[in-house]
């Protein structure tokens, strides 16, 4: 072949090669800005020589902090980032407002993204996507105008609970600040929901619930490993999955009886009662909804109380100083939601730890319904899922010296506030400074329920039980994906004081 034939030939290949380049460029140009028409910076991409996600998702576990902390870096308010459930745009606190105010932006489908709504065994966690929003209403609605009555059986419940699980042992003993205060929890939260005193009562019931919640958080942690269109498939044979499914049919088989048991409602009400009147004479199953009840509710309850406990402990003073304020209020009133209500020295304490250590590092997670312009022109597309960063909760970038645990900061705000009820330094209050319950619409409808068990259960630590934290070498808190979870090795050494009233 002559020396112009070889030319001619590369020319026609090389035209070729660069019609296809071009071809290809302009496809992910395209892509590229059908999910990022902004622009925005994209943050812990795969690197080019790596096959799917899995190293940037180890990366994010890694360091979740950094990375959020990075992504806000040179000025910016929103980027990408491969967090562990692939990629997630990430919001700026200043747009915690306008996102919270935009039910466009819905929760339910994020969390039913998130966990394998459609997926047999993850039914319970879904149901907060249901478009009827039943659980939502229930819990707005229904539970909400429970509340007072419900004071007396969870007072009952959380003395029992104590007395079962610290004992009346008035010699130290040593136990797992986390599994202990789950189980706590998950007795308190039994009685009410169930309104069954035997089954609220029962170890193996109690093992099981939390058994279940702990299996379905990290199966569907397994599963997002998974590309989406092959997870089905996938949770068929992944034992963490199969286990999901096991442990839903044995606590159906305890649910089921409630079913039928007779209430009367003028004397009982159950979450039976508040789902059957959300519902509307819409089809519900009500047994997975029970279980989202109790997902919602034990997790982030046994999470405020450890929290608390452990910076209770390193701060004798503010314990005395919160004991005094239980033993003035309550025993002039008696313990009812007025009276809990005015604990506002306990109320700044467990939304101080709330503050350093939320429930993660970022928070309102949403699902953009459709097309979203913000006001300032951010383009968020149908589809995004989002998250607002929370770190600047934790430094001194919003509160004076925000590093530092400080019981009294929010009592000592509440002082100088003009009307200490309304004050947006109740622990029940939400603002883009303070999103422990989420912020917005769809901030958390259980917080106020969620406060009041959360002091009784700490009226009765503090005035029947001496206590003392002792930590593992890694700290207080160990890490799941972005969540903050207080650490399974904390210690907590208990023994039964006098109390100076009865409750
Ligand atoms: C200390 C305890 C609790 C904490 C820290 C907590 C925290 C949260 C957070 C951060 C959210 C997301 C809010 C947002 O993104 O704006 C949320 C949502 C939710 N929480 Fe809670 N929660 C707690 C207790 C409860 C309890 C006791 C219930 C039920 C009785 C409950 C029911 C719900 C429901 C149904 C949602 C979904 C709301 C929606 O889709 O609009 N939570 N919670």
């Amino acid at each position: 072949m002559e020396f112009e034939d070889w030319f001619r030939i590369d020319a026609k290949y090389a035209g070729l090669v660069l019609g296809a380049v071009l071809m290809i460029y302009f496809v992910l140009e395209f892509r590229a800005r059908r999910w990022n028409p902004s622009n925005l910076p994209v943050l812990n991409n795969r690197k080019w020589f790596e096959l799917g996600y899995g190293k940037a998702t180890q990366r994010y576990n890694s360091d979740p902090l950094g990375m959020l902390k990075s992504g806000f870096q040179n000025g910016a308010d929103a980027f990408y980032l491969c967090t562990e459930s692939h990629f997630r745009l990430i919001l700026s606190p200043k747009y915690a407002d306008v996102i919270g105010a935009d039910e466009r932006f819905d929760l339910g489908k994020y969390i039913g993204e998130d966990f394998h709504e459609g997926i047999p065994g993850f039914e319970p966690i879904a149901n907060i996507a249901l478009d009827s929003k039943v659980l939502q209403l229930a819990v707005k609605t229904k539970l909400a105008r429970q509340t007072p009555k419900l004071v007396a059986p969870l007072c009952e419940e959380a003395g029992l609970a104590l007395e079962r699980h610290w004992t009346d042992e008035t010699e130290w003993h040593e136990l797992k600040l986390r599994g202990s205060s789950s189980q706590i929890v998950g007795q308190i939260v039994s009685r009410v929901f169930l309104g069954d005193k035997e089954l609220c009562r029962d170890s193996a019931w109690l093992k099981l619930l939390d058994d279940f919640l702990e299996t379905t958080f990290i199966a569907a942690h397994h599963l997002r490993r998974w590309p989406v269109p092959m997870r089905l498939l996938a949770s068929r044979f992944m034992p963490s999955c199969r286990k999901v499914r096991a442990d839903l049919q044995r606590v159906m088989q305890f649910l089921e009886p409630l079913l039928y048991k007779e209430i009367d409602p003028e004397k009982e009400t159950t979450a039976l009662t508040w789902i059957k009147d959300a519902a509307k004479g819409r089809p519900y199953d009500f047994a997975t909804l029970q279980l989202t009840l109790a997902m919602a509710s034990l997790d982030t309850s046994t999470d405020l109380l450890a929290k608390t406990l452990c910076d209770l402990s390193d701060h004798p003073h503010l314990v005395d100083d919160i004991r005094k304020e239980i033993v003035e209020i309550v025993g002039a009133e008696g313990l009812t939601q007025a009276s809990i209500g005015r604990l506002y020295l306990l109320d700044s304490a467990m939304k101080e730890s709330q503050r350093l250590r939320p429930l993660g590092y970022s928070t309102m997670e949403r699902m953009a319904k459709e097309a979203v312009v913000l006001p300032d022109g951010l383009i968020i597309p149908k589809g995004t899922a989002i998250m607002v960063s929370g770190c600047h909760m934790m430094d001194s970038s919003v509160w004076p010296n925000g590093e530092t645990y400080d019981g009294y900061r929010f009592a000592n705000l509440r002082k100088n506030a003009k009307n200490s009820l309304t004050s947006p330094y109740q622990l029940t209050s939400t603002s883009s400074d303070h999103m422990g319950f989420g912020h917005g619409k769809q901030a958390c409808p259980g917080r106020h329920y969620a406060a009041i068990f959360n002091k009784i259960a700490l009226c009765h630590i503090l005035l029947k039980y001496d206590f003392s934290v002792t930590l593992p070498e890694e700290g207080p808190i160990e890490m799941r994906g972005h969540n903050i979870l207080p650490n399974a090795g904390v210690k907590i050494s208990v023994r039964r004081r006098q109390e100076e009233i009865s409750l």
